[in-house]
């Protein structure tokens, strides 16, 4: 089908890729002209030197979907584009966007007859080849619209094993890669909760990772130091055991290239979905300590000046006099 596509860089570009090759008319935009033209000569695509352009080139009812950085740029592209649209129309939100902006937006946009779709695009720079894990919430008429799309963007069935209790049966929801999971926002709040648990294994992973690299600390006793070889450790348990994963086959490929972790910053950022997911678990009252502990983790790497850690050894000095120097003990 044809459609519309904005913002083209490490997600966009890439979904543009995949659509182009699964036979469908993209006509581009991205603020940065060069990615446009590039992208264009590349896969065939339309580029479009503005937004006015792109959806003059769409044909009705349109479909636009959003590629750009969560937050104000994406607001700023959805107020100019509903500017644009006629009644009918499709914008999906493909980017990570807090699920309440997502609920908001559906709902201004429906006063002008547009369909809002916000969809948790999950996969990454891995997205072209091994497909996009595909969240989506808002209205049945905008993912009928948009579903050509979908089908192709997604991983597929044959992605996983189907399940034994489904197998041979017709396809359950989900199991092509993408997912209507309800209303406005749903989306977004799904792919939220992903985003949170990707917090909590990653820092599973890193902790357990931190323990084998002080394994030989002077503190532990000779008989039971051990040096171990991470990568090798990585290596062993891609192979059949339980923690096997892709998360790990890309800590694995961190650990054996280059200088190792050596070659990336031990100050960990992130773009908001776990603190959201932290606000829908309080608001809820719902016990989310993983979740919890791992953004904080992300936050205590930010304290260059270890203000918290020197105000706990500053008081520890002044009610008992102890060493404000940090001192490992057995
Ligand atoms: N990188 C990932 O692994 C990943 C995975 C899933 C979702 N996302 C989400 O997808 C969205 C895009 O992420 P990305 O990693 O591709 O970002 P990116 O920075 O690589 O690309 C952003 C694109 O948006 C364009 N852009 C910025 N402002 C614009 C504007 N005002 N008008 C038009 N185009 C504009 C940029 O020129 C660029 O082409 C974000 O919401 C991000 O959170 C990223
Ligand atoms: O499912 C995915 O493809 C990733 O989760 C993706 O969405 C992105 O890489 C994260 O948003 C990074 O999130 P943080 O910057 O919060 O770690």
């Amino acid at each position: 089908m044809q459609i519309g596509f904005i913002g083209l860089g490490r997600m966009g570009g890439n979904m543009v890729r995949r659509l182009s090759k699964g036979g469908h008319q993209c006509h581009v935009y991205s603020n940065k002209p060069e990615e446009g033209t590039a992208l264009a000569a590349e896969t065939g695509a339309i580029a479009a030197a503005n937004l006015g352009k792109l959806v003059a080139g769409l044909t009705a009812p349109r479909t636009v979907w959003l590629m750009v950085p969560a937050g104000k740029i994406t607001q700023g592209v959805i107020d100019e584009l509903s500017g644009l649209l006629s009644a009918g129309d499709t914008i999906i939100d493909g980017g990570n966007s807090n699920y309440r902006d997502s609920v908001a937006r559906a709902a201004t946009l429906a006063e002008k007859g547009l369909h809002f779709l916000d969809c948790g695009t999950s996969g990454g720079l891995f997205g072209l080849e091994r497909g996009y894990s595909l969240m989506i919430g808002g209205d049945d008429a905008g993912v009928a619209a948009a579903r050509p799309v979908f089908e192709t963007l997604a991983p597929g069935v044959e992605a996983a094993p189907r399940l034994p209790v489904k197998d041979g049966g017709p396809l359950q929801p989900g199991e092509a890669g993408w997912l209507h999971c309800g209303k406005p926002g749903a989306g977004h709040y799904v792919k939220m909760v992903h985003n949170g648990i990707e917090y909590g294994i990653m820092q599973a992973f890193a902790e357990g990772f931190a323990l084998f690299a002080s394994a030989n600390d002077p503190v532990v006793p000779k008989e039971r130091s051990y040096s171990f070889d991470l990568p090798a450790i990585a290596e062993v348990w891609r192979r059949g055991s339980v923690v096997s994963s892709w998360l790990l086959d890309l800590g694995a490929e961190a650990l054996a290239g280059g200088k190792g972790l050596a070659d990336y910053s031990p100050r960990v950022a992130d773009s908001g979905e776990g603190r959201w997911t932290l606000n829908a678990a309080i608001e809820q009252g719902v016990a989310t300590p993983v979740i919890a502990d791992a953004l904080f983790a992300r936050f205590t790497s930010h304290d260059d000046l270890g203000t918290a850690n020197r105000f706990l050894s500053a008081l520890r000095n002044k009610f008992g006099g102890h060493d404000g120097v940090p001192v490992k003990t057995g």
